[in-house]
């Protein structure tokens, strides 16, 4: 059996790639060595593939920022304001990817969203009435040529013009469909370029078919592909999809004239019985995904066999695929030294799902690959109990009932005890929770994991820039007050490391957005709390000032969609003891007089399941009870807060009234305060701090568009209910641009109220 990968990791094991790009961003290396790195990258992709025997290893899965961004370039979607900006081809990419500031113009950067159900994100393509949609790029041709110098015969990737489109951004009057001759054509180009270069096959990645498809977006599809389709030469097209199943269009996926269609059967509910049920047509290659490109477990070869064995019956030719591109896990065990052999042998990250592949195919040809050693060994690794239990937890979690999951009293009652209680100013001010995670605060953390400093020393710096930064937000005026996340290296994997039963890793990087990555802790065990994870410092920031201390923490099911989770238990389950162990952390800041309490689910859209139907019954059902279970316990005097970095909640806007929280701050500067429309259509009940600038950009905000940013949110919003702060965490930012832009909000702040 032949075997495929979809994608690979790029920015390298030890994220050589964010490295050299950052130094190419401050001036201090040329694009000559920032190409180098890529090169060298790209090479040893392909060679480790090549050495565990991958049959279709891809090509242009690398990228110095984003795929989607690359094939916006391919295709000539260039907005005139970058392209006006006059600079080079990769300087241009760069502009889009980050903005651009400096003689030639001042432009910000497109818009980046979450790639579908993970924590990926992509740049959104930004399409007008002038834009032409043709062949423009080489890149993709340069990859596959450069893969060919090094006897690596490759299969180039691309987005496919439906997800492509789908995802664009439409910001004339010309719609997606106005653009379907356009794109055709070009793909058409690429394929017909491909032909040329003697490429055996392009897969086109469509992962946009995996969500709920109307009849005008069947038609976009079929009338896209049945013009491209037309112009196929030889080079065979795999029609690639990923993160769930194609119950819309399995049937067109069938009639069209796709050499290979690929299926994710580990996120596809429905794959098998798609197969089973409408069969597959013989000339067609079936690539299946079976090995989880999402999660770090070791494949069950036993299942893989017998998925394999049922979907022969329908197919005739099948290749074992990833079930979607290896991006999103770590690069390898190999850089773990901490953690023991007993416990790494249950893990494949990129590099040891190429060897299960390898080991796969070598069980597949034997005569009974039920007998070959490499099966047994494998079988062995899912006997008897590998997570470490807590009876005691699972026992708590059994007996929760609906009162744990019930704050009292209700809100309004709440609302009001809080007023008298703290008595804040109309519109008042607060941050997210981080501040700047300055090189100094990186290395200090950096030379204690080192054993460089002592534990003591580590804890002295931390608290002296809570005492700096308390200072200072008392000095700009703000009114609730935070401690500045200084212990946090991420707002989830710090939650790892204090829970117990979790496991967290030195390198094992996984892209979350051009040269930023993360950490995911691993869920390994019943999770629970042996100690206090936050208290010391939030209650040392609150012994310093008068002004209310905001408590700040993670909740469950962030900590859970950023981490890896185990497939043992549901979702559910881990969600539950997550939350009971920060509940525990709740009541304990409570304790501690710290009376405003952030518990963050910034990832709570994310997970939200890409099909409409599956939103309640899969997820919402969980995720809304496990924040509730988080603070139901405190006093109505305390005062819950959430955050959300994104806006996109408007068809989950009940979901998160059901929350409970008191107040939820959110992403709303760049989406034209459309959410706030939809809080007063559904009487949202709790108060709101929509953010009033973007922290995404170094851009200092002024008084005056902040005032006018606010006077826009108080035509809408009840001024009792209204929070001013940013959109998010300040953690990215510099120090100088953080306490400028800071002090034009309370400014602002300020001259509002005073006009009132
Ligand atoms: C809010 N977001 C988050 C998401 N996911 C998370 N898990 N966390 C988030 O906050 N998703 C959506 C958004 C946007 N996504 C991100 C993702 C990543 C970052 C970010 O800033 N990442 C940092 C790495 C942060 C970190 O863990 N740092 C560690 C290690 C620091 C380090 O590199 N150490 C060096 C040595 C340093 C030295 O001084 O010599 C080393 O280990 O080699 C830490 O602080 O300890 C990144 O740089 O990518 C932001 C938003
Ligand atoms: N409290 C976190 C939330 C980020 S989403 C922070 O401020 O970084
Ligand atoms: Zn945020």
């Amino acid at each position: 059996m032949k075997t495929s990968i979809i994608g690979y990791p790029r920015v390298g094991s030890l994220r050589e790639l964010k490295f050299v790009s950052e130094q190419y961003f401050k001036g201090e290396i040329t694009i000559n060595e920032l190409h180098r790195t890529g090169a060298e990258l790209r090479a040893a992709h392909w060679k480790t593939q090549q050495e565990n025997g991958i049959d279709f290893i891809p090509s242009n899965d690398f990228s110095f920022y984003d795929g989607v961004l690359d094939t916006a370039c391919l295709l000539n979607i260039v907005p005139a304001r970058y392209q006006a900006l006059g600079l080079s081809p990769l300087e241009t990419y760069f502009a889009m990817a980050r903005g651009y500031q400096g003689e030639q113009g001042d432009v910000k950067a497109l818009a980046m969203k979450k790639w579908f159900n993970t924590n990926y994100h992509y740049m959104v393509p930004e399409i007008d009435d002038s834009t032409v949609i043709q062949l423009a790029g080489t890149k993709l041709f340069d990859e596959f040529q450069e893969a060919k110098q090094q006897q690596v015969a490759t299969k180039p990737v691309v987005i496919g013009p439906f997800t492509l489109l789908k995802l664009a951004k439409y910001t004339g009057t010309k719609q997606a469909a106005d653009f379907v001759g356009e794109a055709a054509a070009a793909y058409a180009a690429v394929l017909e370029q491909l032909n040329t270069l003697g490429a055996a096959w392009i897969q086109v990645d469509e992962p946009a078919l995996v969500t709920d498809l109307s009849p005008a977006d069947l038609a976009l599809f079929s009338k896209l592909y049945e013009q491209i389709l037309s112009a196929k030469g030889t080079v065979k097209v795999l029609l690639q999809t990923y993160f769930g199943d194609v119950r819309d269009c399995y049937q067109t996926l069938q009639t069209l004239p796709f050499d290979g269609i690929g299926l994710d059967f580990v996120e596809g509910k429905e794959s098998l019985a798609l197969v089973k049920q409408y069969g597959f047509a013989d000339h067609k290659v079936l690539f299946a995904g079976l090995i989880n490109g999402k999660n770090i477990w070791r494949n069950q070869y036993k299942r893989t066999l017998s998925l394999i064995e049922e979907l022969s019956a329908s197919v005739k030719q099948i290749v074992l695929s990833s079930s979607c591109s290896l991006l999103h896990v770590p690069y390898t065990l190999k850089n773990e030294s901490r953690l023991p052999d007993a416990t790494k042998r249950h893990f494949a990250f990129a590099e040891e799902k190429l060897q299960e592949f390898a080991e796969l195919k070598a069980v597949l040809a034997q005569p009974n690959p039920y007998a070959a050693a490499q099966y047994v060994h494998n079988e062995g690794l899912f006997n008897g109990t590998r997570f470490t239990n807590n009876e005691a937890v699972q026992a708590k979690a059994a007996a929760l009932t609906e009162a744990d999951f019930t704050r009292l009293p209700a809100f309004g009652e709440r609302e009001a005890i809080q007023k008298a209680k703290f008595n804040l100013p109309l519109l008042p001010t607060t941050t997210i929770g981080s501040f700047p995670q300055t090189a100094e605060v990186r290395a200090n953390r950096f030379a204690f994991k080192k054993g460089s400093i002592t534990e003591e020393q580590y804890k002295q710096f931390n608290l002296d820039r809570i005492a700096e930064c308390v200072a200072r937000q008392e000095a700009i005026g703000l009114d609730v007050l935070v401690h500045g996340e200084y212990e946090r290296n991420d707002m989830v994997e710090y939650f790892g490391e204090c829970l117990d039963g979790f496991i967290f890793t030195e390198k094992a990087w996984v892209q979350s957005y051009g040269t930023r990555c993360v950490k995911p802790p691993i869920v390994w065990g019943d999770i629970s709390r042996s100690k206090p994870m936050t208290v010391e410092y939030s209650a040392y920031a609150k012994s310093l000032t008068s002004k209310p201390v905001k408590g700040m923490l993670t909740g469950p099911v962030t900590i859970l969609n950023w981490s890896f989770p185990r497939e043992d238990i549901s979702l559910q389950d881990s969600a539950f003891q997550i939350a009971l162990a920060i509940r525990d952390e709740v009541l304990d800041l409570e304790a501690n007089r710290v009376a405003i309490i952030q518990i963050d689910e910034a990832a709570l859209r994310e997970k939200l399941p890409l099909r409409k139907s599956d939103w309640q019954s899969e997820y919402l059902s969980w995720a809304i009870p496990a924040f509730r279970l988080v603070h139901s316990g405190v006093q109505a005097e305390t005062q819950i807060h959430t955050h959300m970095c994104y806006s996109q909640f408007s068809d989950i806007i009940r979901d998160i009234d059901a929350m409970d929280a008191d107040v939820i701050t959110f992403e709303a500067s760049r989406s034209d305060l459309a959410i706030i429309d939809t809080l007063n259509e559904c009487g949202f009940q709790t108060e709101v701090g929509p953010g009033v600038y973007d922290i995404h950009s170094p851009r200092i905000p002024s008084v005056d568009e902040l005032k006018q940013g606010l006077q826009q949110m108080l035509d809408k919003i009840d001024i009792a209910k209204l929070w001013v702060n940013p959109d998010c965490g300040l953690k990215t930012r510099g120090e100088q641009e953080t306490w400028a832009s800071l002090e034009h909000l309370v400014q602002a702040t300020k001259e509002v109220r005073a006009a009132l």
